[in-house]
């Protein structure tokens, strides 16, 4: 694996920003730029947004001891009750060589589905405490979640009415997930091999244990794969934002979908849980009418988001990390 790390992707504060602000607001409009330049150049950026959860509530979801580690401690014929007819939305672990076991709530932000999960998870108990830590942090997530899924879409120009719809039509994702450290300092195992979400945004938040790695500047550079890898140092409390291909095909290819995997080190173990936004399944995914001109034609043709996700997840495509290519890239013969 190549060591390439010297890239850096950008940190803005978002904190004191009021997430129902909009437009009008000099500071919305401010950030708002930012946000879309850090999403075009990388797909990524850190959010800090100091008070948008408590430390109390981050301990009771991420800390020693906390919802994340307890659920995670279950036993793996527990864990595995975690399952859903789509691929990646349900218990992944056990694969041979990979550090990695990760769990996913469908709709986190219904309390009914984090109450189903956790009666899956603690048959007879229930366990309340993690129902209503993982469902108020999810909610606070998502606040930030929304506001800039909101600032990427006014950004690509599109009207009140759209950012409206669109918000009907997304659907959530809490991925909760382990890695265990390989115990030695010089150490570098990888914890999940890189690849791009499918998803509109994906916001993570960690247990103070680095171990992200993205490929920023779109890919360009001279690294692994084209571009310089950056392993950015998270402030605690702070926000990694991955913007997945479906925002590339809403904003015609301007907001980019990095690769990025997990390379752990050192002997502490990394939890981490990640807010997926994604249309439903049955959503036709398209350019927005105001990102496409005659200067810049549709870059993908339109497709159902669910049958996307199916096509991503078969065993040939696995290891393709240009999956949006080859799925939907509209091929200009000439
Ligand atoms: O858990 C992490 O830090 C990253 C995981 C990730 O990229 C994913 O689940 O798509
Ligand atoms: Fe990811």
């Amino acid at each position: 694996m190549a060591n390439n790390l010297q890239g850096s992707i950008p940190r803005i504060v978002l904190t004191g920003i009021d997430p129902a602000a909009g437009p009008l607001d000099s500071r919305w409009t401010t950030v708002r730029a930012a946000v879309m330049d850090a999403l075009v150049e990388h797909g990524c950026f850190e959010a800090v947004m100091d008070g948008l959860i408590a430390p109390e509530l981050t301990a009771a979801a991420l800390g020693p001891g906390g919802a994340v580690e307890s659920l995670l401690s279950l036993p793996v014929s527990a864990k595995a009750r975690n399952t859903s007819q789509m691929p990646y939305r349900g218990y992944v672990g056990s694969v041979p060589g990979l550090p990695y076991e990760s769990l996913a709530i469908v709709d986190p932000l219904n309390p009914d589905a984090v109450r189903a999960f956790a009666d899956l998870m603690w048959p007879d108990t229930g366990n309340k405490s993690f129902c209503e830590s993982m469902h108020a942090y999810a909610e606070k997530v998502a606040v930030l979640e929304a506001m800039v899924r909101r600032m990427v879409l006014e950004s690509a120009g599109a009207t009140a009415e759209y950012i409206e719809e669109q918000a009907k039509a997304t659907s959530f994702k809490l991925r909760l997930t382990e890695y265990v450290a390989p115990g030695t300092a010089d150490g570098r195992v990888v914890g999940l091999p890189a690849h791009r979400d499918t998803s509109f945004l994906a916001v993570l938040t960690q247990n103070d244990i680095d171990g992200v790695e993205v490929e920023c500047g779109r890919g360009e550079g001279e690294g692994e794969g084209g571009g310089a890898w950056a392993r950015p140092a998270l402030l605690p409390g702070s926000f990694l934002i991955f913007a997945g291909d479906t925002f590339k095909v809403l904003t015609n290819g301007r907001v980019f979908n990095p690769l990025h995997r997990v390379v752990m080190s050192g002997d502490k173990t990394r939890y981490s849980s990640i807010l997926f936004s994604s249309p439903k399944d049955d959503v036709i995914v398209r350019a927005i009418d105001e990102a496409v001109d005659a200067q810049h034609p549709a870059v993908y043709r339109p497709f159902e988001y669910g049958e996307y996700v199916v096509f991503c997840y078969k065993p040939e495509m696995l290891r393709r990390t240009n999956k949006l290519d080859a799925f939907a890239a509209v091929r200009v013969d000439g």
